[in-house]
């Protein structure tokens, strides 16, 4: 029986389709203003200074180089007209961008608009769907523009959400993801012979769970434990037992890395996407790509080359009558012409088992009336819940994968955010439906066990195990390192406090920088140690301490390749030594947004073999949570003052 407790729990995690159709939709709208008021809206009457200061403007650039690729795109690479490192910026991959004359008003026509293909410190990459036809060897600057169309799409999304409760291949798995019906599963234990002959037993667990759930599924997947690798093996077997699968992720990376791990095992799948978004390795199985190679394609090729010798018969014609005929045939040429990239289009999908996309993508109009077997949504806790309904209506049966217990989607508004925009899919209902629906890996892949230790007691129920193979792996048994004292322990403390390392405000931001100058004199011992500078990575809660850090690394060659980025930056990936700069250091003992335990939790699970954390312990351990950490690392890792690390 049902206990009172979980009742209320759920009621409390469930709402009608309707609540959430009118909740979210003004949302969308808040969340729309304010990114729209974070880039530079045309309106807009801030000055361009401002806008570089804030990081949605980049001036003064120079046009480096010009190459063509991506199925035709235009490749455009920036640099600062002074050659040095380009101004702190917002920019990020994927980003949708205008190229305008560096002295052009607010509110000037761009020259063009593109897609952010590559960042580096020095310069910025973009993809023009034609070249900008002037202007390019004049001082130029690149402005961020707000991406409207995924609101417009998430909209979209919930007007058909409102509708679909009735019909469309969803028809019977949103009641359950509202709650207003139970999730069912098949009683049998479903076996299955893996492709992958290493799995463990939570990846198996989870895949026979999968397999049953007749509407949901949730696989958890805490640091490390392998999620893409359980996500690749659901989709193998799905496939071979006839499935049509939909697989999404919130990012464009995320997505590519399914794909490229499906390779070796030849299944029928697509990308769909712009190719600018594309990982250069995936692009033979982009749609354009396999459309190009189709046969109605190559059709619609010679119906467009007949079609350019009638206009030119067209403009010599004299004779009324014969002008007449060639316009009637290059009509009829026109329709036949579309209907085979259609077909071609159509053909593609028809044919792949699985068709791989963003969550966004998936509302791309060539999907248009298909309809799924499974949808998997990967990065499920880290995507907005409207936009996981993009992909959602177009299937039958869902898995979503994630990691509650890592940081949330980013929202840029505090009004929406409030009001509950963030809150995911994923973990409502993982509070709704709990294990009925959920399986969690507890092997993880990543590691030292010390390091894992103390995020699987404080988080994960003290539930996971560290793999034999990272258990005890050291920094100092990398190729080239040596053991010294900089490389021989798994947890570094670096304390602050009582050395004068007081934190700074710096606008919207805080910064540190006697604890800048603490972490890069420890990341400088490792290299010196032996290890890669690019398999060292600084982190830091704020984006004012990745800027000065990125600063000082620009004075030390050695550092080059050392990845410096913000905790929320760096989520999914990892280093084999990662030092975290906490920054705050204050007589008020404010911790700020340091105590929300899943930041942390990110932060300390990137690290391989050694985390250092560089700290003011006196003011962090104000919070019995960031304490707790503090004390574990003394208990078991080593502590050194920062004043050992002042004067280099
Ligand atoms: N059963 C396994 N046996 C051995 N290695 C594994 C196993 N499962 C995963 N791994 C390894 O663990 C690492 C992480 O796995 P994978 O790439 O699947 O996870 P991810 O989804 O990228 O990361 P995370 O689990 O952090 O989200 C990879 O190097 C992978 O080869």
């Amino acid at each position: 029986m049902e206990g009172l407790r979980e009742k209320l729990h759920k009621k409390s995690s469930s709402m009608s389709v309707d609540q959430f159709v009118s909740i979210m939709t003004p949302l969308i709208d808040l969340e729309k203003e304010a990114e729209i008021s974070a880039s530079l809206g045309s309106s807009s009457s801030r000055s361009l200074d401002i806008a570089q200061k804030k990081g949605s403007a980049i001036l003064n650039l120079k046009c480096t180089d010009a190459q063509t690729g991506l199925m035709g795109k235009v490749l455009l690479e920036f640099q600062s007209s002074k050659g040095d490192v380009l101004p702190a910026h917002k920019f990020g991959t994927h980003d949708v961008v205008v190229l305008k004359p560096n002295k052009a008003d607010l509110g000037s026509a761009p020259l063009g608009q593109g897609v952010v293909c590559r960042l580096k410190d020095s310069s910025i990459t973009v993809a023009f769907d034609d070249i900008p036809e002037e202007g390019l060897n004049t001082p130029l600057r690149l402005e961020k523009v707000a991406n409207e169309v995924t609101y417009r799409r998430m909209k979209d999304a919930l007007i058909q959400l409102s509708k679909g409760t009735q019909e469309g291949p969803a028809a019977d798995l949103i009641p359950v993801l509202f709650g207003e019906k139970q999730p069912m599963h098949s009683k049998k234990v479903v076996q299955f012979t893996p492709f992958n002959k290493n799995l463990d037993h939570s990846q198996k667990d989870a895949i026979s769970k999968a397999f049953s759930s007749k509407n949901v599924f949730l696989l958890h997947g805490p640091p490390g434990t392998g999620k893409t690798t359980t996500v690749v093996e659901i989709i193998l077997q799905e496939v071979k037992r006839g499935s049509k699968i939909l697989a999404c992720a919130a990012s464009n990376i995320a997505v590519d890395n399914i794909v490229e791990r499906l390779f070796p095992y030849r299944v029928k799948l697509v990308r769909l996407g712009h190719p600018a978004r594309l990982l250069p390795q995936v692009l033979e199985s982009a749609l354009d790509a396999q459309v190009l190679r189709g046969d109605n394609s190559t059709l619609a090729n010679d119906i467009r080359k007949e079609m350019k010798v009638l206009n030119g018969k067209l403009l010599k014609a004299k004779d009324k009558n014969t002008k007449r005929d060639i316009r009637k045939e290059l009509r009829t040429l026109a329709r036949e012409e579309r209907k085979r990239q259609q077909r071609a289009v159509t053909d593609v999908i028809k044919n792949a088992d699985v068709v791989l996309t963003t969550l966004t993508g998936a509302f791309s109009c060539k999907l248009e009336g298909s309809a799924f077997d499974l949808v998997i949504i990967d990065e499920a806790a880290q995507a907005l819940e409207v936009a996981c309904w993009i992909a959602l209506l177009k299937g039958s049966r869902c898995v979503l994968v994630g990691d509650h217990l890592q940081l949330p989607p980013t929202i840029l508004s505090v009004e929406a955010e409030k009001k509950g925009l963030g809150k995911t899919l994923f973990e409502r209902l993982a509070s709704m439906y709990g294990e009925e629906v959920t399986s969690m890996l507890t092997v993880q892949y990543r590691m030292h066990e010390l390091i894992m230790n103390w995020s699987s007691k404080e988080l994960y129920d003290s539930k996971i195990e560290a793999h034999s193979s990272v258990a005890q792996h050291m920094l100092y048994d990398l190729e080239n390192a040596t053991k010294s004292s900089s490389t021989e322990s798994t947890l570094i403390l670096i304390d602050t406090t009582g050395c004068d390392m007081e934190e700074k405000k710096d606008e919207d931001s805080t910064m540190n920088e006697g604890e800048a100058a603490v972490t890069i004199t420890h990341a400088k011992r490792l290299v010196e140690s032996g290890v890669n500078a690019s398999d060292i990575g600084i982190i830091t809660p704020y984006a004012a301490q990745v800027t000065y850090l990125k600063m000082m690394r620009s004075k030390e060659d050695s550092l080059k390749d050392v990845e410096i980025s913000t905790v929320d930056g760096f989520q999914g990936r990892e280093k084999e030594a990662i030092i975290i700069s906490m920054v705050r250091s204050n007589s008020k003992k404010e911790v700020g947004f340091l105590s929300d335990r899943r930041r942390m939790n990110v932060a300390v699970t990137r690290a391989r073999r050694q985390c250092c954390l560089v700290c003011d312990a006196e003011t962090v351990g104000h919070d019995s949570f960031l304490r707790r950490l503090v004390e574990y690392f003394v208990e078991y890792g080593e502590y050194l003052s920062a004043s050992e690390y002042g004067h280099e």
